[in-house]
């Protein structure tokens, strides 16, 4: 209950400044203030949603023969280091931190270096609200540091969110150290728009899936699978509405997309559009760099959200995660051929499916090989439901009482009620 009270109050602290909180993350992240906000609301409804379940920590009872018993207890695992990535850098440090301090956990948490300001703050609130002094820590550093995070002797469970690669090396150095992971990857994640869908909710539900943070969200449902029949239909109105999409400076009140990350991650992306003409895709809207009338913003990283007509499987912009604002459009015939492309894919972070049929749509994410499936909506992330991916994106949770389990480990205790019956 002394951990609730402390992280209530963290909570209490991150809504009061929530406005301040969200200026502090466009600046550090470049997505529209809009979006920051949404994001600071997630943040502190994880530290009241882990301030509930603090208490709750139990164990079990369990009888034995002759009035013997066991028990089991939930402790905590000791210093966790939190590594996160850089597209959702406050939350990301709340969905890691709200956990592990329930369970009773220290923190070690490195930011990305290309995001280091808010998780800052976020340690500033904690010491305010009570936090004792050393149990959250920030350290600042980029691969070198992760990797001292990660073999250093004291620290006893390491929780990443970043990229496939980086998540091997993670796996390789906890290996060494015999230490738990838990592993937020990437993703290449389908959304199946079924004929008999409301087409409006499907639209939205598309846009939700492609351009929140600059297309930078690893359950992105960047592979939109729609049934032939209402292909047209469904396209034309996707790209109508992709190309209202107010780009611009992130902290004007009405700007919806703002600055991707980096340069190089611009370049990238820009790459994987050059690619997909070159391989047949028709770039149906966007894809082009952006330049703001705003002569202070002429160099910032932006670009037009893109829709790519004529895909097909094998495509690189299909196949290959892109972390940008692009969506892949697939024509699809059946449930059965739709479920199998679907699934045809090294990843499996989330799944979407939009149908009227209800049905259908518990048959259809039943048979889907993702973490964190979707009916009828897209990319809405509430505390209560775990997250987390199958396959190549990553393995444990994080959010709902799922990531209790990841931050704490259970000693078993069993109790002699009777004689020691020896056999030597
Ligand atoms: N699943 C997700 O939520 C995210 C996925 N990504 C993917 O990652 C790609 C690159 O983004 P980055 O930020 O460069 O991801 P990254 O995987 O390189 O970095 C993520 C975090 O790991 C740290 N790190 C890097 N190398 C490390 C090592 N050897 N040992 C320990 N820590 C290490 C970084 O400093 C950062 O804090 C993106 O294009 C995207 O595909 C990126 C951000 C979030």
């Amino acid at each position: 209950m002394e951990r609730s009270r402390v992280l209530l109050e963290a909570a209490r602290i991150i809504r009061e400044q929530r406005e301040e909180i969200a200026t502090l993350e466009t600046i550090n992240n470049g997505k529209s203030i809009f979006e920051a906000r949404v994001d600071i609301d997630i943040s502190w409804q994880c530290l009241e949603y882990y301030a509930g379940l603090a208490g709750s920590l139990a164990g079990e009872h369990i009888q034995l023969p002759g009035g013997s018993f066991g028990y089991t207890r939930r402790e905590p695992l000791g210093v966790c280091a939190g590594i996160g990535a850089w597209n959702y850098p406050f939350q990301v440090a709340c969905w890691k931190a709200a956990p592990a301090l329930a369970c009773g956990n220290a923190m070690v948490f490195k930011p990305s270096p290309f995001t280091p300001l808010t998780v800052v703050r976020l340690a500033e609130i904690f010491t305010e609200a009570g936090v004792p002094k050393g149990l959250f820590n920030v350290v600042q550093g980029g691969a070198a540091t992760g990797q001292f995070l990660c073999h250093h002797p004291d620290v006893a469970k390491i929780s990443f969110t970043g990229s496939v690669p980086t998540g091997i090396k993670i796996m390789g150095m906890a290996a060494k150290g015999i230490k738990p992971v838990t592993l937020e990857l990437g993703g290449k994640s389908p959304l199946i728009i079924f004929s008999d869908c409301a087409l409006e909710n499907a639209v939205n539900g598309a846009l939700m899936a492609n351009f929140l943070t600059q297309g930078e969200v690893c359950c992105n449902g960047t592979r939109v699978f729609v049934e032939r029949k209402i292909l047209d239909v469904f396209t034309k109105e996707v790209v109508k509405r992709t190309q209202k999409i107010k780009i611009g400076d992130p902290l004007l009140e009405d700007t919806r997309m703002g600055a991707l990350i980096n340069r190089p991650h611009l370049d990238r992306v820009q790459g994987f559009i050059k690619q997909a003409k070159e391989q047949g895709a028709e770039v149906l809207c966007g894809g082009d760099l952006y330049v703001p009338d705003d002569p202070k913003l002429k160099n910032g990283y932006y670009m037009q959200p893109c829709v790519l007509g004529n895909c097909t499987d094998d495509m690189t912009c299909v196949k290959e995660e892109i972390f940008g604002p692009v969506m892949s459009i697939l024509p699809f015939d059946t449930e059965e051929e739709v479920v199998e492309r679907a699934n045809n894919t090294k990843f499996g972070l989330a799944g979407g499916v939009f149908t009227r049929d209800i049905q259908k749509a518990h048959r259809v994410v039943a048979a889907l090989k993702a973490g964190m499936c979707f009916i009828n909506n897209y990319n809405i992330s509430p505390v209560e439901l775990p997250f987390g991916g199958y396959k190549a994106s990553g393995f444990g949770r994080e959010n709902g009482r799922a990531a209790m389990e990841y931050y704490s480990q259970l000693k078993t205790v069993c109790v002699e009620m009777g004689d020691v019956e020896s056999v030597f």
